[in-house]
């Protein structure tokens, strides 16, 4: 048996690139909805500060894919802007997107989504709080849309290291990382080979006494560009749409002659094949460590005082340790007993449906290789055709089956790590929500 879902009133959760898409295209639909944001401004993490507390923008972000791979197809970025523009820009082209579309009225700012509760018949009760005081405010809605993002929740090493609690220096997550100043001058130890540790590396040996930059693998270092062009032009080729051993075995030959070894670099060799992880991309990186001004060391072992103890025995003075370990998948408003991401696995439908509550979806909740932001939107258009009656779903087993086999081709592919659960490749999951889109309802 197929599900069908019933029309009416949808809460999007969040203003952020997720939020907004699917506000745009619910909108352009005819589609009734609410949407709340904490924050005062829309744009989630690229909103620099953003009053919503919870942004990991860094003073100096940039976005590392580029322009034309992260606009929205309903909405393209203008040429104006450079290949990989700042979190500023980013900011700016989102507000005019809001604008340009009239959305800006449609969201409630300032305004905390603290549970969503799925009724037995069907529909949500959403409770929702004014930042500005005021009762709590609970609202039913007939489906929901959780757009509040995955890389907000900081991940500390779990558990935190032997010694870590008598280490007199500081130790800070990468997403209260804002500005270099606070390494001026200091010892640094920066965990992790992910872009937030590539690029507080990066800033951080520029300042710091020294750094060191320790990682339990190694990475594939992707520069920004190759042969005059943004690298992920590249991935828009044919090569792209093929089996993904072709793409490595092409990704991995372009490397070669673009860059060479990374151990050519003092970086340790990879333990996995290019396109295996997701991609760290940074072009300053392999620089800064040929300029002698960064040092690699393996994982931390163990804290011994002020010193930082790394697997090889090797050890170093330090005062600062700057955890770029990643983030959570969160949910804060949804009981544990309705989703509970286990190690930031989550059981959705190509990613989007929870096969166990009719009518909640989740929009961006992936991280591909490519942009979060066209795929969010491709997403929005698969939900409101929900919505909207237009498609239908297979039943629940179908589900489950095609997302345990989903987790099955996560886990023979990608390096075994929390951060690979929600990975996809951009073409082929396009084409999945298009394969989708056309379960037309009978
Ligand atoms: N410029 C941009 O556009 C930027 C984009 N981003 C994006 O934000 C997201 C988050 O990135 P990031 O913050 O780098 O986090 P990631 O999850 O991508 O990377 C975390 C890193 O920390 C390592 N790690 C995690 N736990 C431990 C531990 N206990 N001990 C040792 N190492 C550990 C991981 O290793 P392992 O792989 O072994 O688990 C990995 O190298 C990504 O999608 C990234 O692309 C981030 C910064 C800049």
């Amino acid at each position: 048996m197929s599900q069908g879902l019933p029309a009416g009133n949808t809460c999007i959760v969040g203003a952020g690139a997720s939020g907004i898409t699917t506000a745009q295209v619910l909108a352009e639909r005819g589609l009734p909805f609410d949407c709340f944001e904490m924050g005062s401004e829309i744009g989630g993490n690229w909103r620099y500060d953003n009053d919503n507390g919870v942004s990991s923008a860094y003073r100096s972000l940039h976005i590392n894919t580029s322009r034309q791979a992260m606009q929205y197809a309903a909405y393209p970025m203008p040429e104006s802007l450079p290949d990989y523009p700042s979190h500023w820009q980013i900011a700016a082209y989102f507000d005019d997107f809001v604008d340009h579309f009239g959305l800006r009225d449609r969201i409630t700012f300032r305004t905390e989504v603290t549970r969503v509760l799925p009724l037995d018949g069907g529909g949500f009760d959403v409770t929702i709080r004014s930042r500005d005081g005021g009762e709590p405010e609970t609202r039913r809605y007939d489906h929901v849309v959780v757009a509040n993002g995955h890389h907000w929740d900081p991940r500390w090493p779990e558990p935190s290291f032997p010694g870590a609690e008598d280490f007199p220096g500081e130790q800070v997550h990468a997403h209260y990382y804002r500005t270099p100043d606070v390494l001026e001058g200091k010892r640094v130890v920066v965990l992790g080979i992910g872009n937030s540790a590539a690029d507080i590396a990066v800033e951080s040996s520029r300042v710091a006494r020294e750094t060191w930059l320790s990682m339990r693998r190694g990475a594939h270092v992707i520069p920004k560009y190759v042969f005059g062009m943004p690298t992920d032009h590249l991935t828009d080729s044919p090569v792209a749409r093929t089996h993904h051993k072709v793409q490595q075995a092409s990704m991995a030959t372009m490397l070669r002659v673009a860059v060479g070894k990374m151990t050519d670099y003092g970086l340790p060799e990879p333990d996995h094949r290019i396109l295996d992880a997701h991609p760290t991309v940074s072009s300053d990186l392999l620089v800064r460590l040929g300029h002698g001004d960064l040092g690699v060391k393996p994982s931390i072992e163990r804290f011994e005082g002020s010193e930082v103890v790394f697997t090889d025995g090797s050890r170093v003075e330090a005062d600062v340790v700057v955890y770029c370990t990643g983030y959570k998948v969160s949910f804060p408003f949804l009981d544990e007993a309705v989703v509970a991401p286990s190690d930031n696995r989550v059981a959705l439908y190509r990613r989007v449906v929870d096969p166990e509550h009719p009518g909640l979806f989740f929009v961006g909740l992936i991280q591909p290789l490519g942009s979060v932001m066209p795929l969010a939107e491709a997403q929005a258009h698969w939900v409101a055709d929900l919505l909207a009656g237009e498609v239908t779903l297979p039943d629940r087993a179908e589900m489950h089956a095609q997302i345990a086999a989903y987790d099955d081709t996560l886990r023979k592919r990608y390096v075994a790590s929390k951060r690979h659960t929600i990975q996809v490749d951009a073409h082929q999951y396009l084409a999945e929500l298009a394969r989708e889109r056309k379960r037309r309802r009978s």
